[in-house]
């Protein structure tokens, strides 16, 4: 395949990008020419939300193309254009054959939670280790268990989940996991022996991937939209963000039977003090966990 490189003000970006799509790029990608420089601008926009501007003062828009004659094709059309004016062609140039798959898969590799529980890509071998595991490979949703939340929320199941020589039931009880993305957190909870697990979340594609995950790794739980979560559970985890858990605290609280335990990720160090206030009215969170800024809250009722 063959890129095309170009450099574009911000203003011109978006009719380039369109013409380049309408010439059949088979992608067309936006960067910012300065990165890694002094003069690298970092673009922030809200998460699912489009970027507030276009692209930067000084983009290099790339568009690849199937072959050398496509791309030098292009090159010509767009010259031409009133449009075009303020740009600069930066060349044309063959794109190195890659093994994608075995490049992206490279990235991930297995996470330790504890020294004997472990998430592991289907591809890698089981650590010799690993006691427990969860097998997972990255997808559409959330939770590979390399983000520190999901790590604390899966270090407190693996603390609160092992049974005890001689104790009865799993301390766990019965499970839910509000906003359960990859359902990483449902199916540790079901590793560590809880049985009746619910795992919710308000965007389908992460309940078709909860559903897929834990049939893949054997375990038993009800994947749905969040009115699937239906009374009270001993455990309530969700990692989300500090935000929506603010707005969830009356639900969340009251799926937490009494004495039950309520587990909130997603927040940062800053956000301790505001989570503390908005869950006051039903219970007292406790800071029980950090990890890179990120903290892990706790209650009991
Ligand atoms: C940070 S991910 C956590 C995924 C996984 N539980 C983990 O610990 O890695 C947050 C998930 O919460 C879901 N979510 C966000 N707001 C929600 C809400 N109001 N109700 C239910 N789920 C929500 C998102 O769709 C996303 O899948």
């Amino acid at each position: 395949m063959f890129e095309l490189s170009l450099m574009c003000p911000e203003d011109c970006i978006e009719p380039v990008s369109d013409a380049l799509d309408a010439l059949d790029a088979l992608s067309v990608s936006v960067e910012d020419a300065d990165a890694q420089t002094d003069a690298e601008q970092a673009l922030f926009g809200e998460p699912g939300m489009p970027p507030p501007k276009d692209g930067w003062q000084r983009s290099r828009v790339v568009a690849l193309f199937p072959s050398e004659v496509a791309a030098r094709e292009a090159q010509q059309l767009l010259v031409v254009q009133d449009f075009f004016v303020g740009c600069q062609v930066l060349g044309v140039a063959q794109v190195a054959e890659q093994d994608w798959v075995r490049l992206t898969q490279s990235q991930f590799a297995p996470v330790d939670i504890t020294p004997d529980f472990w998430i592991v890509p289907t591809w890698h071998e089981l650590p010799a280790q690993a006691v427990r595991s969860i097998r997972l490979d990255p997808g559409l949703a959330f939770g590979t268990g390399t983000h520190p939340t999901t790590r604390m929320c899966l270090r407190w199941i693996a603390r609160n989940g092992a049974v005890q020589p001689g104790a009865g039931n799993n301390p766990l009880g019965r499970v839910l996991d509000y906003g359960c993305g990859s359902g990483i957190l449902a199916i540790g909870a079901a590793k560590f022996g809880a049985t009746d697990i619910d795992a919710v979340d308000i965007d389908p594609a992460a309940v078709e991937s909860t559903a897929q995950n834990a049939q893949a790794n054997g375990v038993q739980l009800s994947a749905g939209l969040p009115d699937k979560a239906r009374g009270e559970y001993q455990t309530v985890l969700a990692n989300i963000l500090a935000t929506p858990l603010r707005v969830l605290a009356p639900l969340l609280c009251a799926h937490v039977a009494p004495g039950g335990h309520l587990v909130l990720a997603g927040i940062l160090e800053r956000q301790a003090e505001e989570l503390k206030e908005a869950y006051a009215p039903w219970v007292r969170l406790e800071v029980a966990d950090a990890e890179d800024g990120w903290i892990l809250m706790t209650a009991q009722r």
